[in-house]
């Protein structure tokens, strides 16, 4: 038993020293000072050097770039996690901007894929559909009585990858690394969930090493059933849980935030956190650009969770802005498998409906196909001044495209959002050749610098990891009951005050993400203070406020055990 949440103070525990080793959270591997080696018989089980987090830093970092490829150095991060999480965490907020890229997008999506060959040691909770009796059994584990975040996915759209059924782990897993990394939150208040109901890759289901439920996935009411009898157990289980929603396919996603978002302090990180960062990141490009929100025109390629998510936002800040609501939603261009969305086209989701072009506003338009209007007909006659990626369309903004684009707009602003790499619509290079060096890009996953007439520039990571980690810690502090679309609204601008560009107007797009941290607590405090004017948290005073969301910043650093005898 410990008291891990109390970071700085000695800790006191009642296990033996062969438990301490054993629990991620308590182990500190060769730290072990003379005196813990004493009084929890430590000797001879660790080897005789007694070792500094400093060293331990060294020598881990040595190991993980000793690997060839990126997929094994996110195994042995995995395996640190798993084996001494207080390490893993030094290690990760020390070198973020190398790590990032391993223990999260886009490693992790080689993570989802290959999950069951790395698989080693449990980490959060497989519900799985067989299991569907037991559910409240499973979280009655005293061991969960300190969570307060749950980040749940059922593996079906697992980045641009598709389903990767119970691989899809790697995703909750991820993301909470990064509520911890980037907003302090104490390991112990974060539980991953994976929904296991199943998987239709044929590839997960033929492999002999598949850990998850071997069976097609489970549709329909049964799904809606499972799901219920789940989230009724979480809020049963934990009544002020904040629980996140992510990679969730197709319409299930925006269905489940619809249904629980009055219920429960919930959200959906690819609807409304992906929302957040790219209007974080199109705030800041209207530094540079000078093209105020009310004058932009918007193409978006993908009208599924983040493509909704995304415009819904934008139409909302273009509207707070001062433009006429009709004037606002008549400036989107959503562009789905089927090309534009248009009035009359058959499969409209309701999420889609807002942005439906009326058929006389493309009647002058100069079409190929009068009933299929692609990206570059978009391009060529309503002249977007931004264009987002995130319909997991590799190269999907072709040099056509991008060049029509070019053509009408001084300084075009492109976000090929979709994970992980090999799911981009496009790479900085190109975009950069294709615009003559004009191009503000954002992508969803990490790029190298990009070198232009001999100028190199790094690229900005317009992704949600600069969003959901504050959210959480905002929430929290706040004690919000609820998640609301104006925290969104609040983490965007935050975001877009502490971009360069707000100095600099020849700045980059995103302050770096070695500054996710800062990000991560501005964030919060914004989010904090949104919830009381929501009327979703209680009031209380500013610096009450902010002591309150401090109480939740975790430093990963080792604290003293004092043994509590057994009573
Ligand atoms: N950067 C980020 O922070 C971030 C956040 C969320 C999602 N994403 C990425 O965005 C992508 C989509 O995510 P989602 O949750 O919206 O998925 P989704 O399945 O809900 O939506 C994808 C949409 O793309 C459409 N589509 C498929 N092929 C197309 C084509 N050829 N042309 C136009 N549209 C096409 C689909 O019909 C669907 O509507 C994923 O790759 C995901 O990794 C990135
Ligand atoms: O996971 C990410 O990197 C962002 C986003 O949530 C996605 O699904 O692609
Ligand atoms: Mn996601």
């Amino acid at each position: 038993m410990s008291d891990t949440t109390s970071a700085g103070k000695a800790i006191k525990v009642s296990v033996t020293g062969f438990d301490l080793i054993n629990k991620p959270m308590l182990n500190k591997g060769v730290a072990f000072n003379e005196s813990e080696r004493n009084t929890f018989r430590l000797h001879g089980i660790l080897p005789p050097h007694i070792g500094t987090m400093e060293e331990q830093i060294e020598r881990r970092l040595k190991g993980m770039r000793s690997f060839a490829t990126d997929f094994e150095r996110y195994a042995f991060l995995r395996e640190l996690q798993d084996s001494n999480e207080t390490l893993f965490y030094a290690l990760l907020v020390r070198y973020i901007d190398e790590l990032l890229p391993l223990v999260y997008t886009p490693t992790v999506g080689e993570g989802c894929q290959h999950f069951s060959e790395i698989w080693r040691k449990p980490r959060g909770l497989f519900l799985s559909y067989p299991n569907k009796q037991r559910i409240r059994d499973i979280l009655a584990d005293p061991r969960f009585d300190p969570v307060r975040v749950i980040v749940v996915s059922d593996g079906e759209r697992i980045l641009g990858l598709g389903d990767q059924g119970a691989g899809g782990m790697g995703i909750p897993i991820g993301k909470l690394s990064l509520y911890t990394a980037c907003a302090g939150i104490h390991p112990d208040l974060t539980l991953p969930i994976l929904l296991d109901v199943g998987t239709n890759n044929t590839e997960r289901l033929s492999n002999p090493l598949y850990i998850g439920w071997r069976h097609e996935r489970v549709v329909g009411a049964e799904y809606d059933a499972f799901v219920e009898e789940f989230v009724e157990a979480v809020v049963e289980r934990w009544p002020d849980i904040l629980l996140q929603w992510e990679d969730f396919a197709g319409s299930n996603a925006s269905r489940l935030l619809e249904k629980y978002r009055d219920r429960l302090c919930t959200f959906n990180d690819d609807i409304q956190g992906t929302a957040s960062i790219a209007a974080g990141t199109l705030l800041a490009a209207v530094n540079v650009t000078g093209v105020k929100l009310t004058d932009q025109r918007i193409a978006v390629l993908g009208a599924g969770s983040a493509g909704c998510g995304i415009s819904n936002l934008l139409l909302r800040a273009m509207v707070d802005a001062g433009l006429d609501e009709d004037l606002a939603r008549a400036s989107f261009y959503l562009v789905d498998r089927n090309g534009l969305i248009v009035e009359g086209m058959e499969g409209i989701t309701p999420a889609q409906e807002p942005f439906v072009q009326q058929r006389d506003a493309i009647d002058t338009w100069v079409l190929e196909k009068p009933y299929q209007v692609g990206l570059l007909e978009v391009m060529r006659n309503a002249k977007p001044t931004v264009l987002i990626g995130v319909s997991g369309q590799a190269g999907a903004f072709t040099e056509p495209v991008i060049r029509e684009m070019a053509k009408h707009v001084q300084r075009p602003v492109i976000f090929p959002l979709s994970n992980p790499t090999s799911r981009s619509e496009g790479t900085p290079q190109h975009l950069m050749e294709w615009t003559d060096g004009r191009a503000l890009i954002g992508t969803g996953s990490p790029f190298s610098p990009v070198t232009w007439n001999g100028k190199t520039t790094p690229v900005d990571q317009t992704n949600n990891s600069y969003i959901f980690p504050g959210i959480g810690l905002g929430v929290l502090g706040a004690h919000a009951r609820r998640v609301t679309d104006g925290m969104f609204m609040v983490a965007a601008k935050v975001v877009a005050a502490m971009s360069p560009t707000a100095q600099d107007h020849n700045g980059r797009l995103l302050p770096p993400v070695d500054q996710l941290r800062a990000v991560s607590l501005a964030v919060a405090k914004a989010v904090a203070r949104q919830a009381q004017a929501d009327g979703v948290a209680d009031p209380c005073d500013e610096a009450t406020l902010d002591q309150r969301i401090q109480s939740f910043v975790w430093e990963p650093k080792y604290c003293p055990y004092e043994l509590v005898p057994p009573c």
